[in-house]
């Protein structure tokens, strides 16, 4: 009876009973197409079980026994655990070979588990009190042996819970949805793989043969999805290129002038990130542009560059900043910097307001102000260039909003973040891309070193020859504390040690719980040398720039990043000195020593970008909310480089042989609802 269609309310099923609808309703799923959709979280391998461990080895493992014993169990006053004690093998095979699970403040526990129950329990053991103890294992009762068995003797799909439905009944109900739903109303919109029809490859990953069949079909449905990321993307590049753009940076006079007045040459990346940005704004459309640049290697002259070429062609050019701080900063740079050429720049944030030469007639040439400036209605007299300074933000949302305005001014996006390739594809696939990875000659080699818990008196020692030297230090505490007052708090009290230990030099403390204007203070008495130490948390992650400052020592380094321990060490390397970045950690994770040895054994940022993703998994890396990309049903696939290339070279072949959709009407609605929005 192949009757059901994909798009049929679930309650017209006649297997899946009312209540079970509702169910189902509260987890947003309503059709038998989006149950069908749920593809399963991972897979147990049920035709041979692991045995039961008489140590704990780090994995998890898929046992199966019988409840022999189980209580519910007190402690801490009036906390309780629900505690079962399992023995290996089935009803009538019981041996010596005991494991305890626990459920902690779970008080149903006791009704849904109960001795005698044969269980599949899945797990990662730890050792304790001399036994083998699982802690909230994902558990499944094994039921009558007369039923089909899709359960056991396979490889049994195991899915996100939806509540109220146990696994076992959530799994019959997609089999049985598998066998009873109409072929031909599970095709694709677009057929990613000809050669693999989708309702088998849903078939398989439901219920595979293998686990390799099973990762075969997830692929297929991974395809899928960021081949309607990319086309999205793709369509939004071919959108912004429709625009007419003002062909900018003919002149270049000032740019060579600015070149002059530099004490500096501008590295071969960043000439060669100004050349590609200048083809881009004398191109007749709008300059859509990414400046990627590890820590360090001088984006803001790029950024600069930019904007001289606009400002030579008649039209204001604006830097937006994500903070008030940052835009302060880069403002002091831009006057500093830019000095001999005249110009009138202006700072705009909520509180501050500022202009340099605007004695002189006109509107202001340069605008710098937090990114709030494009959101308050600022009136810009004539814009043609917008730099956005992302930093380390996997911001998106501003650059939609630019796109809707009238006159499409050139747009170069900078971020400090390494992205791995892969990444800037899918984040930043509207862009086009520019890379600085190099830094500017001239500066001392950085030395890293992890050390477990170092004695504060080879620290203090180490730190007072680098200030002997009249070097200057930073002192970086994450902190454990979640909150900000909590954080100045700890840091006030190890910044009070630090001025005992250091009696002969000035340290200065810095956090986010002092007033803007207060920490500007205590960084620019650190950057005159008011200062020899600066104790902080990590407010001066982003923008510090103190070429002097040669060492640095992060405390409970294991708790950071990747990326952000990249952020914090670009603090300093940044003079001619030789530098120092010392991680201290509390020693206790082998996986943490493995992640900070990463530091140590490389300062590239885009190596230490790529560990990262594999250490930790593209929706951590991304940090889901602020990428746009929480939505994603198979964000680990973003770090399938080969994947996303096959989904990007479709959307271009799709889009090459039909650029406004006509012949494919689905596949423009699905780019204008907004399923995939990126960018
Ligand atoms: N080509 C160069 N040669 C020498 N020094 C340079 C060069 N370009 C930039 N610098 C100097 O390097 C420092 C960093 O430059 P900038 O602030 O532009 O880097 P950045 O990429 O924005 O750094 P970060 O993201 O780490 O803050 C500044 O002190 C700047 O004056």
């Amino acid at each position: 009876m192949n009757g059901h269609r994909c798009e049929e309310p679930l309650s017209s099923v006649d297997f899946i009973v009312a209540k079970d609808v509702l169910a189902y309703g509260s987890a947003g799923v309503n059709t038998t197409g989006e149950l069908l959709d749920r593809l399963p979280k991972r897979y147990e391998d049920r035709r041979v079980f692991d045995s039961f461990p008489a140590q704990a080895g780090g994995t998890a493992l898929c046992l199966r026994g019988t409840v022999v014993d189980t209580q519910v169990k007190r402690f801490g006053g009036r906390k309780q655990f629900y505690q079962a004690v399992v023995f290996e093998g089935g009803s009538n095979a019981l041996n010596s070979n005991k494991i305890t699970c626990r459920w902690f403040n779970m008080p149903w526990m006791k009704n849904a588990l109960a001795e005698g129950h044969e269980v599949i329990l899945y797990g990662k053991p730890k050792e304790y009190q001399g036994g083998m103890v699982i802690d909230h294992p994902d558990f499944e009762i094994v039921g009558d042996s007369d039923e089909v068995s899709i359960h056991l003797e396979r490889i049994v799909p195991i899915y996100k819970g939806v509540s109220g439905i146990p696994q076992r009944r959530l799994r019959e109900h997609i089999y049985k949805l598998l066998e009873t739903t109409d072929v031909s109303s599970l095709k694709p919109i677009y057929d990613v793989d000809p050669s693999y029809p989708r309702h088998e490859a849903l078939r398989e990953a439901h219920f595979p043969d293998s686990l390799e069949q099973a990762e075969a079909a997830k692929r297929y449905f991974a395809l899928e999805e960021f081949f309607a990321l990319q086309l999205s993307v793709v369509w939004k590049r071919a959108r912004v290129r429709e625009h007419q753009g003002r062909v900018l940076g003919k002149k270049t006079k000032l740019l060579t002038e600015f070149y002059h007045s530099l004490p500096f040459d501008l590295t071969g990346a960043q000439k060669r990130s100004v050349k590609e940005v200048l083809a881009d704004m004398r191109a007749p459309y709008p300059m859509s542009r990414l400046l990627q640049g590890d820590v360090g290697s001088g984006k803001t002259f790029v950024a600069m560059c930019a904007m001289l070429l606009a400002v030579e062609s008649g039209v204001q050019a604006a830097l937006m900043a994500p903070t008030q701080i940052l835009a302060e900063q880069h403002y002091l740079t831009f006057k500093k910097w830019l000095a001999p050429l005249n110009l009138r720049i202006s700072l705009r944030t909520g509180s501050r307001q500022e202009n340099a030469h605007m004695e002189m007639e006109g509107e202001p040439q340069i605008i710098i102000g937090t990114h709030a400036l494009l959101y308050e209605g600022v009136e810009f007299a004539d814009l043609g260039l917008i730099v956005i300074d992302e930093q380390h933000k996997f911001g998106v949302g501003q650059r939609s909003s630019l796109i809707q305005q009238g006159v499409m001014p050139d747009v170069l996006v900078m971020t400090a973040t390494p992205i791995p390739r892969t990444l800037t594809l899918t984040i930043y696939g509207d862009l086009d891309v520019s890379i600085l990875d190099e830094r500017p000659a001239g500066r001392g080699e950085i030395i890293t070193a992890v050390r477990a818990k170092p004695k504060v008196t080879d620290i203090t020692k180490f730190i007072k020859e680098q200030l002997v030297k009249e070097r200057q230090v930073y002192l970086v505490y994450p902190l454990v504390e979640e909150s900000d007052a909590l954080k100045a708090a700890a840091a006030t009290v190890e910044y009070e040690k630090w001025v005992k230990r250091l009696s002969k030099f000035k340290v200065g403390l810095l956090h986010g719980k002092l007033k803007p204007e207060e920490k500007d203070e205590v960084m620019t008495r650190f950057r005159d040398r008011e200062l020899d130490v600066l104790v902080a948390t990590t407010v001066i992650e982003v923008g510090v720039d103190v070429p002097n400052a040669n060492t640095m020592i992060i405390y409970n380094a294991e708790r950071f990043g990747l990326a952000q321990l990249h952020q914090l060490r670009g603090r300093i390397g940044r003079g001619e000195h030789k530098s120092y970045c010392v991680l201290a950690t509390d020693g206790k994770s082998a996986d943490a020593m493995e992640k900070l040895q990463v530091m140590a054994d490389t300062s590239d940022g885009f190596k230490i970008a790529e560990a990262d993703l594999r250490l930790r998994g593209p929706g951590d890396v991304l940090g889901t909310e602020q990428s746009g990309l929480a939505n994603l049903k198979f964000i680990d696939y973003l770090a399938d480089t080969a994947l996303i290339r096959e989904a990007r070279e479709l959307a271009e072949t799709v889009l090459a042989q039909d650029p406004m959709l006509e012949k494919n009407p689905a596949l423009l609605r699905l780019i204008h609802d907004g399923e995939v929005e990126v960018g």
